[in-house]
């Protein structure tokens, strides 16, 4: 039985359970299950404190687990990364009072840093060649200037909103760029259902970053929007009754998608549809 950990509580545990039903895995109902056994697929998940996921899994007790990489990288616990999952992206950033002077890296020698990541940050400043006193704190982290414990701060950004609504600017490049992944212990052997599990979030993982275009064009123009929708191998292109018109379907970035219809309608294509994919293999 493959034993895999999943945030219980904050920003990443509902998108984690939602990408894990969607791949096809059985998943609480009730917020307060901290297990479920999804015997079909040979799984049991485990709903954990997401910053106790790699410390758990790095220890070798579960097999793999949803997490946050800047979480991973602060444990300091021995895991890999196996697939980034595209969701819970932020940027952790060091941040400090609005004013005339811009702060830089070099400004927090002999500062008082509070966060919540204190590996993360004790190792940027080693990096740097700083030397600060790290302040650990659970959270609520941008209050701790304005409350005296602390001359600057190192936190998850996300819209920036929070920095702001407390006058604070970040500063110095981003200390870690992360998004939820999920990880194993570090040399773990391969496992058919792990990689199955992996197979299968990836192919979620990829659904949701592309659309598939359908779409009529004039088989003289073909070439030229074809260009425009390559698809990952090459497009799937179906006769259509009138023998000058060609049908073809082609996965297209979701990002992309809205300037390539544009594009394919200014060369004379109709009945472009964008839909949805589920889920997927590639
Ligand atoms: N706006 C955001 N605020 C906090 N964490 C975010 C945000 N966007 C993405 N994340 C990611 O979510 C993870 C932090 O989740 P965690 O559950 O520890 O904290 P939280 O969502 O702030 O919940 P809480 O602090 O209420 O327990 C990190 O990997 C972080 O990068
Ligand atoms: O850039 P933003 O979009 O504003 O998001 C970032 C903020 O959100 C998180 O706080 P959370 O609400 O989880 O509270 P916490 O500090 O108690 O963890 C994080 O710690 C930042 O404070
Ligand atoms: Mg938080």
């Amino acid at each position: 039985m493959l034993r895999v950990a999943v945030p219980n509580k904050g920003t990443l545990a509902g998108p984690a359970s939602e990408m894990l039903a969607e791949a096809g895995y059985r998943q609480r109902h009730e917020q307060r299950d901290l297990t479920v056994l999804d015997a079909a697929n040979d799984v049991e998940f485990f709903f954990l404190r997401p910053k106790d996921i790699a410390i758990y899994v790095g220890s070798g007790e579960l097999d793999l687990g949803l997490t946050g990489r800047d979480l991973a990288l602060d444990s300091g616990a021995p895991v890999e990364e196996r697939l980034a999952l595209g969701f819970g992206g932020s940027t952790f950033r060091y941040a400090a009072p609005a004013g005339p002077h811009e702060w830089t890296a070099a400004d927090l020698q002999g500062k008082r840093i509070a966060t919540s990541y204190p590996k993360l940050v004790t190792d940027d400043l080693a990096r740097h060649g700083v030397t600060a006193e790290v302040i650990r704190l659970d959270g609520a982290v941008e209050i701790s200037i304005q409350l005296g414990v602390a001359d600057a701060i190192a936190d998850v950004v996300g819209s920036g909103r929070t920095l702001r609504q407390h006058g604070l600017v970040a500063f110095g490049d981003p200390i870690c760029k992360s998004e939820a992944v999920v990880i194993q212990r570090r040399g773990s052997d391969a496992d058919q259902v792990k990689d199955q599990l992996i197979a299968r979030l990836q192919g979620v993982v990829f659904a949701q970053q592309y659309v598939m275009l359908d779409y009529n064009c004039p088989r003289e123009l073909l070439d030229e929007a074809t260009k425009m929708t390559p698809g990952l191998g090459s497009p799937t292109m179906a006769p259509l009754a009138d023998e000058s018109w060609v049908a073809v379907r082609a996965m297209v970035s979701r990002k992309e998608a809205p300037a390539i219809m544009d594009r394919l309608v200014a060369v004379g294509a109709k009945a472009i549809l964008s839909s949805d994919i589920r889920a997927c293999r590639l």
